[in-house]
């Protein structure tokens, strides 16, 4: 392997007769008069006689051909494989044509690819073309990043790639982006193994109800499993946890109000003014049902009438409270603007946002938990405002008060990881969600909270967000504005930009400031499986043959069936509670046409009727 063409301090060519070059794969070149200089492949082409040299705006040019010829490459008669390389430092002088090139060892390329050991941080798949450096390779960095191919598990080829979870000190917060299939979820699922693996609090909004950690991935050799079950814990919203009403200050109340359906600031005001320290939901709602019935009547003295007309006296109280409040607040609470509270109120109430609290969420953080919050998109926006705040001033809390020298209960730092971040924090318009999402991407990391959000769409993540995740991780993507962004947010190079679309359900590049530079990654394969994986049509012919089994199983001790036996037969099973089904004779008659094409039971004719029986 020998440099040719015309050379400058950052980038040569490098041409070959003996191999073709791999895409990303690090050489280095021997300048006899800079000495080693390490490069990067960024472009690979290969030439034959039955391929003009010429071809306009290839990457090579005539100078790289006539230096092939100059150093002794014979481009007529073999095939010459050119590799166009990135040196990663830049040199002093542009490099010597002809400098001899090699491949590097493990120890030569270990500083710059391995930045912490497997147990401190997280073991998240192979660096793509690194085969040939295994030689040497540390052992407990060998079989630790299996990979998932084609249908099988292949062992680990090439050196691991391992994320130094600790410099998110340093440089905070992760991106996951990539198209429909492309293998974000596949790709967080197993950033959200190893964060399980380190037991690091973590709090995961779920929209998809994927993230489920405890099926063991049905490709997974013994020696790679792992159990989960102890380690997370999927909670409903409006199940498992909810928001306790009383906990809730005015500013907490209108913010879920306000992610339920946005409030005008009338109606701001009306919480202002009607909600009052320690209510319950109870007591809140009646204050305002009670001022909302009343200016239904629409004035004092038609409230005065009905107090007169009351024939017992707890419905005289009620109207007597409404005068009141009437009295009180009817000036400064427009009536559109408590019902609009009364409405977004019970809407929470009927999504189950009150019932519960989250208890159980705070003890699995302290306890060094994956916590996966499921709800649909919605209530997850509304609850995940609550809970994010409510969370992360604990935490600042508890530091605040450390640097202040004051006695606190430990809260302990933690990480929020959630798909579909678009929804949580959309550019352009503002959300709830997203002042804190903001908040804690612009100073979390002070008080020790890291966001890893993922999304089909960084066009539409909020950029003062996007432009504070250190790490990103970006898996194909197709949509010409998302590259775009990409190649503005991030240090991918216009070749890598270029190959986006192409790359494989699973490959990623990793543009992360811990690492200096873009490192392509193969995301190994996840120790468990998302409870969604089965095909949708291979679950439809498995669930029919289910059916199927089923229904033969209750006639066969029927058989055989026929004209005359056929009505005592549809009784017999309809009053059977054990099968628990209804049937009527034509019903009957079609399932068992059906068992006859499967092959399942015999038709036969007779003189007198039809007979279905065994089929042997
Ligand atoms: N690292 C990987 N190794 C092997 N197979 C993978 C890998 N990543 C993804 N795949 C395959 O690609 C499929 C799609 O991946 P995944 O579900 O993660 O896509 P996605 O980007 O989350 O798409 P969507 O946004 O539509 O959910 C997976 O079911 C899996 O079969």
């Amino acid at each position: 392997m020998k440099v040719v063409g015309i050379t400058t301090q950052q980038e040569v060519y490098v041409g070959s007769n003996e191999r073709p070059f791999r895409i990303n794969e690090m050489l280095i070149i021997m300048d006899k008069y800079q000495g080693e200089l390490m490069g990067e492949v960024v472009e690979t082409s290969s030439y034959n006689r039955y391929i003009p040299l010429n071809i306009d705006g290839g990457m090579v040019d005539s100078s790289v051909i006539e230096s092939l010829k100059a150093i002794g490459y014979s481009i007529d008669d073999e095939t010459i494989h050119i590799a166009k390389v990135r040196l990663l430092n830049e040199a002093k002088y542009p490099v010597e044509t002809g400098s001899d090139v090699r491949e590097p060892r493990f120890d030569e390329v270990k500083d710059l690819l391995i930045k912490t050991s497997p147990d401190e941080g997280l073991v998240l798949g192979v660096i793509k073309s690194t085969e040939h450096m295994e030689e040497g390779m540390d052992e407990n960095l060998k079989d630790i990043a299996p990979l998932y191919e084609d249908n099988e598990i292949k062992g680990q080829r090439g050196i691991p790639f391992i994320f130094d979870i600790k410099s998110m000190n340093q440089y905070p917060h992760i991106g996951i982006f990539g198209g429909s299939g492309s293998g974000k979820s596949f790709g967080m699922r197993v950033l959200l193994e190893e964060i399980m693996k380190l037991n690091i609090p973590t709090i995961v909004l779920d929209p998809h109800f994927e993230m489920d950690f405890s099926t063991c991935a049905d490709y997974l050799e013994d020696k790679y499993k792992e159990d989960y079950t102890e380690k997370f814990k999927c909670l409903q919203i409006g199940h498992h946890v909810g928001v306790k009403f009383t906990d809730l200050s005015t500013q907490d109340l209108k913010d879920l109000l306000n992610a339920s359906a946005p409030i005008s600031d009338a109606m701001s005001n009306v919480v202002d003014v009607l909600h009052k320290k320690r209510d319950s939901y109870q007591s809140f709602y009646d204050r305002l049902r009670m001022l909302s019935e009343a200016q239904n009547i629409g004035s004092p003295a038609k409230i005065d009438r009905i107090i007169q007309t009351c024939d017992n006296n707890i419905e005289r109280e009620r109207w007597e409270r409404c005068k009141e409040l009437y009295d009180r607040y009817d000036k400064s609470c427009p009536s559109n603007s408590v019902k609009g509270i009364i409405w977004r109120l019970t809407r929470l109430n009927n999504d189950g946002v009150f019932s519960n609290d989250i208890r159980e969420i705070t003890e699995g953080i302290e306890s060094g938990k994956l916590i996966v919050i499921q709800g649909n998109i919605r209530l997850l926006q509304v609850f995940a405002t609550y809970l994010l705040n409510k969370l992360y001033r604990k935490r600042r809390d508890y530091k605040d008060a450390q640097f202040k020298n004051i006695e606190t209960d430990y809260f302990p730092p933690f990480i929020i990881a959630t798909d579909e971040a678009h929804n949580f924090a959309p550019k352009g318009y503002d959300s709830p969600s997203k002042s804190v999402l903001k908040e804690i991407a612009q100073e979390g990391r002070k008080y020790g909270v890291f966001l890893i959000l993922a999304t089909q769409r960084p066009t539409l993540l909020d950029e003062t967000i996007t432009a504070q995740l250190s790490t990103k991780f970006v898996f194909r993507i197709v949509r010409s504005s998302d590259i775009q962004t990409i190649k503005e947010e991030t240090d991918l190079t216009g070749e890598e930009a270029k190959r986006l679309p192409y790359l494989k359900s699973g490959d990623t590049f990793i543009s992360s400031a811990i690492m200096g530079r873009t490192i392509p990654v193969r995301i190994r394969a996840a120790k468990t499986s998302s409870p969604h994986t089965e095909n949708p049509f291979d679950e439809l012919v498995s669930k029919r043959n289910m059916e199927e089994e089923k229904f033969y199983n209750i006639i066969k001790t029927k058989l055989p069936i026929n004209e005359m036996n056929i009505y005592d037969v549809v009784k017999e099973i309809e009053q059977d509670e054990e099968f628990n089904i209804k049937l009527d004779i034509e019903s009957l008659k079609n399932k068992l046409e059906n068992l006859v094409l499967r092959g399942k039971i015999k038709k036969r004719k007779t003189a007198f009727c039809i007979v279905y029986e065994e089929a042997n």
